[in-house]
């Protein structure tokens, strides 16, 4: 089996609300092996983004270690965590926010180059071979964000992660945006690049139609908390939870597999109402 890349150990991660914290993640703990995938899955509200926020450091955790390569990166002060931060890079739902609209999809990718210290010239080569890389035609490379399409987007910011040559790639809903067959061709890049490059990936997801796809490893979680774990094919063939019965039924509606969030549909039926009691309840107002 391969080794451990990043460690989650015991996360624990609080929000400051009028009254007091609320507890958002609660004792998390996983493992992401190098050059797989895993995947975080969990209905709305779960802790999923908030897992991939502590991840990458835009949260400091209450309690609990991230260890990339057996540093914690939750505890580094922030001068000794900069030379790691291109270690561990993430893609979102809609990249478009994230893209500097006044830029080229060349200038965006060759942004990172910069930082890691690549001069002009190697700047425009490799930032024109990532966009080849990931499908984006030479004629396109000086088109702004506006003019690509949403596929097109989420593989500019692919490229961009890529630029900063991640060993980890936290996925926050990375293709929830998109339609099937677009989600198709950008899970098959995902797929080519972990084995070209190595990279291992945290996918998070709602859907698990996705994830069967992509994971091999499945962490499900549910207000904050991991209720069950284990190889995907095992855990979505035989779930022992309630609640992930329950999902799997929900990515089998139509709504769910068009990217929406399953919310609507999770009700659960009697037999799926045991000790766990029904999705959504719990969940913080
Ligand atoms: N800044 C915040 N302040 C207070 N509570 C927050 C904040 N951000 C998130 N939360 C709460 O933390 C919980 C987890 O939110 P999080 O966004 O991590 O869930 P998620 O599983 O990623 O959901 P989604 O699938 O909708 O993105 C939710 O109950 C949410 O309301």
């Amino acid at each position: 089996m391969r080794g451990a890349l990043l460690e989650v150990r015991d996360l624990v991660v609080e929000y400051g609300v009028r009254g007091g914290a609320f507890r958002a993640v609660d004792g998390v703990s996983f493992t992401v092996r190098r050059a797989s995938t895993l995947a975080l899955v969990g209905e709305s509200g779960s802790g999923k983004s908030t897992i991939a926020a502590a991840i990458v450091r835009l949260i400091r955790p209450a309690r609990g270690s991230i260890l990339l390569d057996g540093t914690d990166i939750a505890a580094l002060p922030e001068k000794r965590l900069r030379p790691m931060r291109h270690r561990v890079q993430m893609i979102f739902q809609d990249p478009y926010g994230s893209l500097d609209p006044h830029l080229s999809a060349l200038q965006i990718v060759a942004e990172p180059l910069r930082l890691r210290g690549h001069d002009r010239a190697s700047r425009a080569r490799h930032a024109a071979a990532l966009l080849d890389r990931v499908g984006l035609a030479a004629s396109t490379h000086q088109r702004r964000p506006a003019e690509f399409s949403g596929g097109q987007r989420q593989r500019i910011g692919i490229a961009r992660a890529l630029a900063s040559g991640p060993e980890l790639l936290v996925c926050d809903e990375a293709t929830s945006a998109l339609d099937v067959s677009v989600q198709a061709q950008v899970l098959e890049l995902l797929r080519e690049i972990q084995r070209d490059t190595g990279v291992a990936y945290l996918f998070i997801s709602h859907n698990l139609g996705v994830v069967r796809e992509i994971s091999s490893e499945l962490v499900v979680l549910r207000a904050g908390r991991v209720v069950e774990s284990g190889p995907t094919e095992r855990v979505l063939a035989a779930p022992t939870q309630p609640y992930t019965r329950a999902l799997r039924r929900a990515a089998l509606d139509p709504a769910a597999l068009r990217g929406r969030k399953p919310r609507a549909v999770l009700a659960a039926t009697p037999e799926d109402s045991g000790a766990e009691g029904a999705p959504g309840e719990g969940e913080h107002p």
